[in-house]
């Protein structure tokens, strides 16, 4: 088995970097750069100084020189933000294509009886309706999604998961998915659209990757009032100024102030603020996890329980059936025709294997099986079966569901069968006919390897994991304890789900659930973070606010890490951002008043050339700042699990510390340079 990540982009590649380029100039559009307050302000401020220099160009003025510096250093300052967006987006964007080379199909087979495979009509995928059947045979590329209802087939995955092992697809159970753009290695499937044209998961996950449908996350907007707050003070400090000097007798110029306002609003931020969200993203793109909403990933850097479904997600989910075990009285014959006939017409994996195993040990076969009556399995009622011509009723369920249904607890010698089976791990199906317990089928299921170190791992991260299953109380004990979770909760239908996440949440906790079948689409959605399994059920994946394209509920880790990354990363930048302007405010303006106030040279500690050079080095440090912070933003500040004290005070060293001092060293060696090659 190999694996590869679908694309692969070095930080700063030519590819990114060329076309960002050309990007930061058509993101001067006013309605793109209206998204963000702080920016806007710069670029109206570059719009006025150019205005103010060109008059005094015209005019001859003496200022026009230093004027066209700083007002081209003012406009380099918007464009190194759009730049820093565009470089994170071209990444984006790079995959997208990617995708895109993937989406070759555009015509399918369509079909108006399952039994009539030969009778397809071939029509354009773009006009497929929802809820049509289509064919797919063996070599086709699949056209776009949808569910199995017919067929069983191994499917290449490779173009959306990056995953070259081929997958089992089937009808009924919780691998009924198939998405467009996959291809059939062998068999055929008939398969009911799900998706409307243009609205596929690949389309979805090309405008996800692209950010075309990115929108701000609660704490980016919070992030964005904030800077804005700050803009606005700044620019009442700046507009002051002029009376400070016109009182002292001198004047400043309105293009000194308007570099000034700029050097001390929160441009760095604010210039890195949408990168920072879309990196985010972008990491997680590369952990082959896709997010429907930043806000997902966001939360998932808070996550305090983990809850995840049993079958399927912390085992492989291929219940298959082992053994027929008899009550006292009936033999294993009688019980396998029964659990046979209750299970020909379930489509589930788990009564597809029971009518394996009993035309296998006792030769029963579905031809010689009459009319009937189907009762199919639901998560509700957990059981399933049959009402057969001649009055007969056979049910098979969990042993919970049958012993209320037959309105009487198990015989002893049952329930210990029952027992046995679910203390190694196994899940117990009661059988009964007309109310009569005939015993009990075996069903195995395998733990995913390795998954006991990663729940440690979230356990080290300070994350709770709790495993929820329809199973009865010994089978999910068993399986808890194998895998290694921390608590769990049996005999779950999808209310009692819902009802254990809204009751975390109401005790103030974030809660992340993984889960691949259409019964834990409610506690998906409820969730904070919905993590939903590749291969599950389209309803899943719809309610998940996250897909993991390599269906691995441990993939948790990941994208915690990926989230509290960000947190790190944009809180970093913040601190670095603000403590900057503060000690720009202290660098500068002395420089700028100390000839009207020769008693301010005490706080010149500095002794930056002239006010014109101060000035000028100010705006150029404040541009540069942000380029030198793209890596940072793009890559994100490290993070390593550790307890949420130490690394805020950790970070407040650095990038506090660091965003006060990094301003004197910098804009005084701009100063010098200017000096040396007489820029002002
Ligand atoms: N085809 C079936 N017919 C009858 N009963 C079934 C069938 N499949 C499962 N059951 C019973 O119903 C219970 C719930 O199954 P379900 O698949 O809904 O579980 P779940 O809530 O998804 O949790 P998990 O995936 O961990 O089992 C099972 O534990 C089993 O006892
Ligand atoms: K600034
Ligand atoms: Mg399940």
């Amino acid at each position: 088995m190999s694996k590869h990540s679908p694309v692969e982009f070095g930080l700063l590649a030519p590819d990114i970097i060329v076309p960002a380029m050309g990007q930061a100039l058509r993101k001067l559009d006013p309605r793109s750069l209206a998204r963000n307050p702080v920016i806007f302000s710069t670029a109206l401020v570059s719009l006025l100084s150019t205005v103010l220099v060109v008059r005094e160009g015209l005019q001859g003025g003496p200022a026009f020189a230093i004027g066209l510096q700083i007002t081209v250093w003012l406009w380099f300052t918007v464009l190194f933000a759009n730049f820093a967006e565009a470089v994170a987006e071209g990444r984006g964007r790079a995959r997208a294509d990617a995708f895109r080379a993937t989406r070759s199909s555009v015509q399918a087979k369509v079909i108006a009886d399952p039994r009539q495979r030969t009778g397809f009509r071939v029509r354009d995928v773009d006009r497929l309706e929802i809820g049509e059947l289509i064919l797919v045979e063996a070599g086709d590329i699949v056209p776009t999604d949808g569910e199995v209802v017919e067929g069983v087939a191994s499917v290449d995955e490779s173009a959306i998961t990056g995953e070259s092992a081929p997958v089992i697809r089937e009808s009924g159970g919780d691998r009924s998915s198939l998405t467009g753009g996959t291809r059939l290695v062998s068999d055929w499937l008939v398969v009911r659209v799900s998706a409307r044209p243009g609205e596929t998961f690949l389309d979805r996950m090309i405008a996800l990757v692209e950010g075309a449908k990115r929108q701000k996350t609660p704490n980016e907007i919070a992030l964005d009032i904030l800077l804005a707050g700050l803009t606005l003070v700044f620019l009442l400090v700046v507009t002051t100024l002029p009376f400070f000097a016109a009182w002292s007798g001198t004047t400043i110029p309105v293009v000194y102030l308007a570099a000034l306002f700029v050097t001390l609003i929160p441009t760095t931020i604010g210039g890195l603020l949408s990168a920072i969200g879309i990196a985010g993203m972008d990491r997680l793109v590369k952990a082959n996890v896709i997010a429907k909403s930043g806000r997902a990933v966001e939360a998932a850097g808070d996550i305090d329980v983990l809850l995840l479904d049993k079958t399927g997600t912390i085992t492989f989910g291929n219940r298959m059936a082992d053994a027929f075990e008899p009550a006292p009285g009936i033999s294993a014959r009688q019980l396998a025709e029964a659990a046979f006939l209750a299970s020909l017409a379930d489509d589930t994996p788990e009564g597809r294997s029971i009518v394996d195993l009993a035309a296998r040990d006792f030769g029963f076969d579905a031809a010689q099986a009459g009319a009937a009556s189907f009762v199919p399995f639901s998560a509700h009622t957990r059981m399933s079966g049959v009402d057969l011509p001649g009055g007969v009723t056979i049910r098979k369920g969990a042993s919970d569901a049958m012993a209320a249904l037959t309105g009487a607890p198990l015989s002893p010698a049952v329930d210990q069968i029952v027992k046995r089976i679910g203390s190694s791990g196994g899940t117990p199906l009661v059988v009964a006919r007309d109310g009569r317990v005939f015993g009990v089928i075996h069903l195995k299921d395998v733990v995913k390897p390795a998954i006991r170190e990663r729940f440690a791992e979230l356990r080290r991260m300070g994350i709770r994991t709790v495993m929820i299953t329809g199973d009865n109380p010994l089978t999910a004990a068993a399986i808890a304890a194998e895998a290694g979770v921390d608590d769990f909760l049996a005999e779950a239908t999808p209310e009692r789900k819902l009802e254990l996440i809204r009751r975390e949440q109401a005790e103030g906790r974030l809660v992340a659930m993984c889960g691949d079948g259409s019964n834990d689409a409610p506690a998906l959605a409820q969730a904070d973070v919905g993590v939903a399994m590749n291969s599950g059920t389209p309803a899943a994946k719809e309610a998940g606010n996250l897909i993991d394209l390599d269906s691995d509920p441990t993939k948790l880790i990941e994208i915690v890490m990926v989230g509290k990354q960000l947190l790190i990363s944009r809180g970093a930048l913040t601190t670095f951002s603000v403590a900057n302007d503060v000690a720009k405010y202290f660098a500068i303006l002395p420089a700028l008043f100390v000839t009207a106030y020769p008693g301010l040279a005490v706080l010149d500690v500095m002794g930056l050339g002239t006010p014109q050079s101060a000035i000028l080095s100010a705006i150029i440090f404040n541009a540069l700042v942000i380029v030198a912070l793209i890596p940072i933003a793009l890559k994100g500040v490290r993070y390593s699990p550790a307890p949420a004290a130490t690394l805020l005070g950790r970070n407040l060293m650095i990038y506090g510390l660091g965003g006060l001092v990094v301003p004197f060293i910098g804009i005084k060696a701009i100063d010098l340079l200017v000096d040396l090659l007489h820029l002002a």
